[in-house]
């Protein structure tokens, strides 16, 4: 780390021009204590920032350019590298900066760390994993629930937007045990475009998504099996939906319990109280609420006609389902206060 004064974390943004990138390079705006000194992009290299994207006119960064990946410059100029590049072209990258500098905090965007096992990541994803050996370095990078590690390890994997949403949203259940498992949990997620991705594709073009709403993945989804990991889950009953707007997710699960409506509401208060980005809400949140933000809003609820317990759970994917979240890792694994850069509130409107 550098100096006391001024900035003391200098960073690297590997895939900056993509939609994560991007809304990291936004929230990086109002960090006190980072200054990101490269963003890299193929299809941009050699161009300003400000002319790929002329909203960061004026701000800190309008004066960086798009340049090629170059590990070792990266590796032995910076203290955090943010890896923003799609599920298996980001290994390879993570594995050789590692390899050229054992000290620096990686923070990876992509699904390439984060099972526990190499062999779930290959059978989920389809391709051998050529950096198995790594695994031992990295962490599920959601602080909510594995904060400790995550300050000992040196390669945060990012979750999925998906699995945040879900995973914070039956986590206090089942930690207290209150899930009836002999019964299917069922997680029903809408999410906005952005969770696609920036790169061009028919499926998400105007007047696909537009005034049109589906599902898709209904025969399984990759984040299925992450989210049924990291809670300890035989199974979790998943699908994903495609809504017309830019950001967000609302996740609507399911669950099967004794417990009754009050006490869940109180074990869920109780639960999160000392978590600043998770607001227990009294009412159903929407993706408006939480747009922009690092926050993850959820609601509890239980309908004793059928044992069900209902949890209603609102992140922005981009925000504490990406960009946000790699912002509150960068700052436990700084010793930062975590909520440095953080404290935004939605637009709303
Ligand atoms: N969008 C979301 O809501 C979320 C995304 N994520 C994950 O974050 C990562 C980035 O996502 P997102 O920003 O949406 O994706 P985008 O497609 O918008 O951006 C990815 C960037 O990576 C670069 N890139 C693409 N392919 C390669 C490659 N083979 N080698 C090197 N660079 C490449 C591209 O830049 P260029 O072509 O200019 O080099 C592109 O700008 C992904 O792993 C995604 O799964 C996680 C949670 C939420
Ligand atoms: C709308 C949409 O297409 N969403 C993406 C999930 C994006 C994400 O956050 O997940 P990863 O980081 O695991 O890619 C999808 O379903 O594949």
């Amino acid at each position: 780390m550098q100096g006391t004064s001024g900035p003391s974390v200098k960073a690297a943004i590997i895939g900056a021009s993509g939609y994560t990138g991007a809304e990291l390079l936004r929230l990086l705006t109002l960090h006190p204590l980072v200054s990101v000194v490269t963003v890299t992009s193929r299809q941009f290299e050699g161009k300003k920032l400000t002319d790929v994207f002329p909203h960061f006119l004026k701000s800190p960064f309008s004066e960086l350019q798009f340049e090629p990946y170059n590990s070792e410059k990266i590796a032995k100029n910076c203290d955090v590298v943010f890896c923003c590049l799609p599920h298996k072209a980001s290994f390879p990258i993570v594995k050789e900066l590692y390899t050229i500098n054992p000290e620096l905090k990686i923070i990876d965007f992509s699904a390439d760390f984060r099972f526990k096992d190499p062999k779930t990541y290959e059978e989920v994803y389809g391709v051998e994993h050529s950096a198995k050996e790594l695994f031992g370095k990295a962490t599920y990078g959601l602080p909510e629930i594995n904060r400790e590690e995550i300050k000992r390890k040196s390669i945060i994997a990012n979750p999925g937007c998906y699995p945040t949403s879900i995973i914070l949203g039956l986590y206090p259940a089942r930690v207290k045990g209150l899930i009836d498992t002999s019964f299917p949990i069922i997680a029903d997620s809408k999410s906005g475009v952005t969770g696609a991705g920036r790169k061009a594709s028919l499926s998400f073009t105007f007047c696909e998504v537009n005034e049109s709403f589906k599902a898709y993945g209904v025969e399984g989804h990759r984040h299925a099996p992450e989210i049924a990991e990291k809670l300890n889950l035989p199974a979790v009953r998943f699908t994903p939906h495609l809504v017309p707007m830019n950001r967000g997710i609302l996740s609507t699960i399911y669950f099967k319990t004794e417990a009754k409506k009050e006490e869940l509401q109180e074990i869920y208060r109780e639960f999160y109280k000392d978590e600043y980005f998770v607001r227990v809400r009294n009412s159903p949140p929407s993706t408006s609420d939480v747009a922009g933000t690092n926050f993850c809003d959820i609601y509890v609820t239980k309908e004793e006609s059928t044992g069900l317990a209902v949890v209603i759970s609102a992140i922005d994917n981009i925000g504490k389902g990406a960009s946000g979240q790699a912002v509150q890792n960068m700052n436990i694994v700084c010793g930062f206060p975590e909520t440095t850069g953080l404290e935004l509130f939605s637009n709303w409107i």
